[in-house]
């Protein structure tokens, strides 16, 4: 088995697959911690032959976790940004700096698409670009929905937005705090996905497939205008293509990656945004 882990700043993701038949087994989400139980956080390592590793959390996190896992696996690899791979080129200015959780979903995407637009709804919301021929341009980082809520301390942190509300419903102002709240934090994100999108697309003159990912981006996507995938296992993607270990992943398949969503052309996107401007 393959455990991949994915440490986000609230979550740590995992997954196990099984190098024969590259089916994912199991699956599972513990909050970040410093401290993994074998067993209990994360799968019994009695299994695992290797494990890849993306993180954004502290170092000391990601040096507890490696070190608990080279204990028992030999097979430990684990993600860094770099200046190129896989075709793609980092636009960072000090490329390793560029969040890895990012990285890895620029070369999934690149992978799987070409150019895209990669965007992670997690603790925050990050956009990043990749052009066809593979240069990466950078991208946004927005609080996410979480953490804008947080940020407002009006005592709604715990009622969530409803996945199943109408994207409809969202738009209409709220008429109690948690309403007011929910439906603004939610436009505060789509509007800025949207907008985002449109202006760089115009700049670069290409109209680009745009992949959704992270804890929120069942939520987020029914408010996104753009044609999209919601791509779950992106990052997952990432560590797959970063570093292929059963034959369909060396042939570049990625476990559980979508249909290549057809963006609209770059004349309405165009048009779209002259609209806007105009409002
Ligand atoms: N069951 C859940 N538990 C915690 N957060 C959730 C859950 N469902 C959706 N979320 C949202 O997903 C976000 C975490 O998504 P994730 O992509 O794992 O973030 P990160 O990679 O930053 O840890 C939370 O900030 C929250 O907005
Ligand atoms: C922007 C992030 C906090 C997003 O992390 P996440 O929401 O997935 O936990 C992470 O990618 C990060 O720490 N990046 C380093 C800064 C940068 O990418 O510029
Ligand atoms: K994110």
């Amino acid at each position: 088995m393959i455990l991949d882990l994915d440490i986000g700043n609230t979550l740590s993701k995992w997954r196990l697959k099984d190098a024969d038949s590259s089916e994912i087994r199991s699956r599972g989400a513990v909050w970040t911690r410093e401290e993994w139980r074998p067993g209990a956080d994360i799968p019994d390592l009695d299994v695992v032959e290797a494990v890849r590793i993306s993180s954004v959390a502290r170092a000391a996190v990601l040096e507890e976790t490696v070190g608990l896992l080279r204990r028992r696996v030999r097979n430990v690899h684990v993600a860094r940004s770099t200046a190129e791979a896989l075709g793609v080129v980092n636009g960072y200015e000090e490329p390793e700096r560029l969040g890895v959780d990012r990285w890895l979903g620029a070369l999934a995407g690149y992978q799987l698409a070409g150019g895209c637009c990669a965007v992670d709804c997690g603790s925050a919301i990050t956009i990043d670009f990749v052009l066809p021929g593979g240069q990466h341009l950078g991208g946004f980082i927005v609080p996410g929905l979480r953490l804008m809520k947080e940020s407002l301390k009006l005592g709604t942190r715990n009622v969530a937005i409803d996945p199943e509300s109408e994207a409809d419903a969202l738009l209409e102002p709220g008429r109690r705090t948690v309403d007011a709240v929910n439906h603004g934090i939610y436009m505060a994100a789509v509007s800025a996905i949207n907008r985002i999108y449109s202006e760089v697309c115009d700049q670069e003159g290409v109209a680009l497939p745009m992949l959704l990912t992270g804890g929120d981006a069942r939520v987020v996507s029914r408010g996104v205008q753009v044609p999209h995938a919601v791509w779950p296992d992106m990052v997952y993607g990432g560590l797959e293509a970063r570093f292929p270990l059963t034959f369909a992943e060396r042939a570049g398949k990625m476990a559980g990656a979508p249909r290549v969503p057809e963006p609209v052309s770059l004349e309405k996107i165009r048009a779209g945004l002259a609209f806007s401007m105009l409002l």
